[in-house]
């Protein structure tokens, strides 16, 4: 009967700490389940694969470098096996039987070729490091590049997926360090695994029981190492929320985009306080790992010196038997001394290549996620210039929620028209833009480009016919005018930009700037300029001009401006839409009045549609929040259909 109870898989993750449940990681978390995957003997078994990986990013690199890492480790290998068979020939030479000055002369041609070749050694051993080094930030580059690369070409809803995010980080923190150095690690296990094989040689023909002794002396050291680095790696893993999330706060704290908002609010101590209880539970964690290495590796130490004092003791019991003369004993012993060493240091070698190959296999995993959420680069119908844009049917929900931002939502939008989407907060008009630019997908529906669907055109080349004035846009350390013309591709078009200056209002935005088009807007870089919220909004807006899209879709874009800046805006839509068509997101609704067509979404469906005039005199949702921005201005008492305000 099998008595043998089934292994109960060991808890990954430290405890949640008090108040923070968003940290919590359980058993069933997914990444416990790639863990239990990556068993030991997985692996080393997937080593050279992982290893083969590192050697072609390390060609790419600097092939040179690659070349001289591998080929120096390897020589320097080899005369270390030089050294030692000519000191065991000095040992024989010494031992052998005869008059003292003729031993001394028998060993005297092993002395000058152990010293030359340790010499040698010495050599390469320090040219092999110094290629080395050049090596680690070249291949950091190139997985760095990959990395971005990569991130920056995945679908925007990989981003709201917390896993992945915490894939990414650890990809960024840990995985581009540790693939900068397993190619060194290779080279060192190559480097030992020569040394060893001397060695191995030697011992056997010594005698043929001191090799199994010997890899017995280290094999339980080995074993506690790669433990311990298991152990490490999966508390790392546990603690990825944590860690991004530190390093959230890291960066809000001493950087200059919350620096006004944490002083105003007194947010100070609250933050610190955060910041320690994370930290506190990091370190926790950290150290109890610790305590668990240090046991493991005391385990080790004490079975690897009992072995070590077994294959002494057989030495001994060689030697008194009669087995072996003293001169081999000798030769035997030393030769077991180099042994161990070479192989402590191949374990080494192993060890911290088996630790940086976890690591990198989580960072080829997140690649090869990252790649399975890109759509395809190539490929795809040409879209023509715009006509007529056409969503049927939509449905969409955010891939963290159940619930539909969007539901059976139709729209049209012509060339030559500006299309009004108004609502009131949440009710999905920035998920209707983000999806009819291409950057989520629909979970039912269609949306067309001239009867064509969008998924069905050439990505990049649809994005080049939209301009996106997004409602959150992102301000870049650039110049002025990069921040601008790095909406479309190619070097910058002095009349498009001129275009796309006058539209915005940011001409004269650029013209109180030190340095005009050239002024860095970012104080935090030499000559940086800083802006007001409007003054960036119209930046923001000149960027959505520039590529002279076929669609304009203005998410939002006058929230920050003044009242002229705003009239003159809308003016620019109204002629932008000559020759495009304008997809208008906005709250204003005076400014809609003259729009051609006008959505009304209320929690995520179109409830009302028409002109102006028409939802005036319809009297629903569109006709209250109109009153209700009117009375503001001519003072009558809005006609209200929900709750006061208080
Ligand atoms: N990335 C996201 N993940 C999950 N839910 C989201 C995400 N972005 C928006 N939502 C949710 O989708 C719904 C629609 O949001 P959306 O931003 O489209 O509204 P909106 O009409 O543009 O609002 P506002 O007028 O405030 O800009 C909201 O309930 C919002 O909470």
């Amino acid at each position: 009967m099998n008595r043998r109870r089934p292994r109960r898989p060991r808890r990954p993750a430290p405890a949640t700490p008090a108040g923070l449940p968003e940290l919590a990681t359980s058993r069933f978390h997914p990444w416990f389940g790639d863990l239990q995957r990556l068993s030991l003997w997985r692996m080393l078994t997937r080593l050279p694969a992982l290893i083969a990986t590192a050697l072609r990013w390390s060609w790419k690199a600097s092939p040179r470098d690659t070349l001289l890492t591998v080929g120096l480790n390897v020589a320097a290998g080899a005369f270390s096996a030089i050294v030692l068979t000519a000191v065991v020939g000095i040992l024989q030479g010494l031992f052998a039987e005869g008059p003292t000055p003729e031993r001394l002369q028998a060993a005297l041609p092993s002395l000058l070729l152990a010293g030359a070749a340790a010499l040698t050694r010495a050599a390469l051993r320090s040219a092999a490091i110094w290629a080395q080094g050049r090596l680690t930030p070249m291949v950091e580059r190139v997985v760095e590049v990959e990395l971005v690369s990569l991130t920056t070409a995945t679908r925007l809803e990989a981003f709201d997926d917390s896993d992945w995010c915490d894939q990414i980080h650890r990809a960024r923190t840990l995985g581009v360090y540790e693939a900068g150095r397993i190619t060194g690690y290779a080279a060192d296990i190559a480097t030992e695994l020569v040394s060893l094989l001397a060695v191995a040689t030697v011992v056997t023909v010594l005698h043929p029981v001191l090799l199994p002794l010997l890899a017995l002396t280290v094999a339980p050291v080995g074993w506690a190492a790669i433990r311990s680095a298991r152990m490490r790696y999966a508390r790392m893993r546990a603690l990825s929320t944590s860690n991004r999330l530190l390093y959230m706060y890291t960066h809000a704290m001493t950087e200059r985009e919350a620096a006004a908002e944490l002083r105003a609010y007194a947010m100070r101590p609250m933050l610190l306080a955060e910041f320690a209880r994370i930290s506190d539970h990091v370190r926790d964690a950290l150290l109890a790992v610790v305590g668990r290495q240090t046991t493991t590796r005391a385990v080790g130490d004490v079975l690897g010196g009992i072995a070590t004092l077994a294959t002494y003791a057989a030495l001994v019991a060689l030697l008194l038997a009669g087995l072996m003369p003293l001169a081999v004993a000798g030769a035997a012993y030393l030769a077991l001394g180099q042994g161990k060493a070479a192989l402590d240091r191949l374990m080494s070698a192993v060890n911290s290549c088996y630790e940086s190959g976890l690591y990198l296999s989580d960072l080829l995993e997140a690649f090869d996620h990252a790649r399975r959420r890109t759509p395809p680069a190539t490929g795809g119908t040409s879209p023509g210039p715009l006509k007529e844009l056409r969503v049927q049917g939509v449905d969409f929900a955010y891939p963290a929620t159940e619930a539909n931002a969007l539901t059976g939502v139709s729209i049209t939008v012509e060339r030559g028209r500006v299309v009004a989407l108004v609502g009131e907060n949440g009710s999905g008009k920035s998920t209707l833009a983000t999806l009819i630019s291409g950057l989520y997908v629909p979970d039912a529906g269609t949306i067309t480009w001239n009867g064509t669907g969008i998924a069905d055109l050439a990505p990049g080349e649809l994005h080049a016919r939209i301009g996106l004035i997004r409602q959150q846009y992102h301000q870049w350390p650039f110049s002025a005018e990069r921040n601008i013309t790095m909406a479309a591709p190619g070097a910058a078009e002095p009349d498009r930009l001129g275009r796309a200056l006058r539209l915005s209002g940011a001409d004269q935005v650029v013209e109180d700037l030190a340095h005009g088009l050239d002024t860095p807007l970012d104080t935090r870089f030499k000559d940086g300029e800083d802006l007001s919220g409007g003054q960036r909004q119209r930046i923001a807006a000149a960027r959505g001009l520039y590529p002279q899209a076929d669609l304009v879709i203005a998410d939002e874009p006058t929230a920050a401006l003044d009242a002229r800046a705003e009239e003159r805006l809308f003016s620019t839509f109204q002629a932008a839409a000559d020759g495009a068509a304008v997809l208008l997101i906005t709250h204003r609704l005076a400014s809609t009045r003259s729009a051609d067509w006008i959505y009304v979404l209320d929690h995520g469906h179109v409830v009302e549609q028409g002109t102006h005039t028409d939802l005036i005199t319809h009297g629903g949702l569109y006709a209250e929040l109109y009153g209700i921005q009117a009375a503001a201005y001519n003072g009558a008492t809005p006609n209200r259909h929900t709750e006061e305000v208080p």
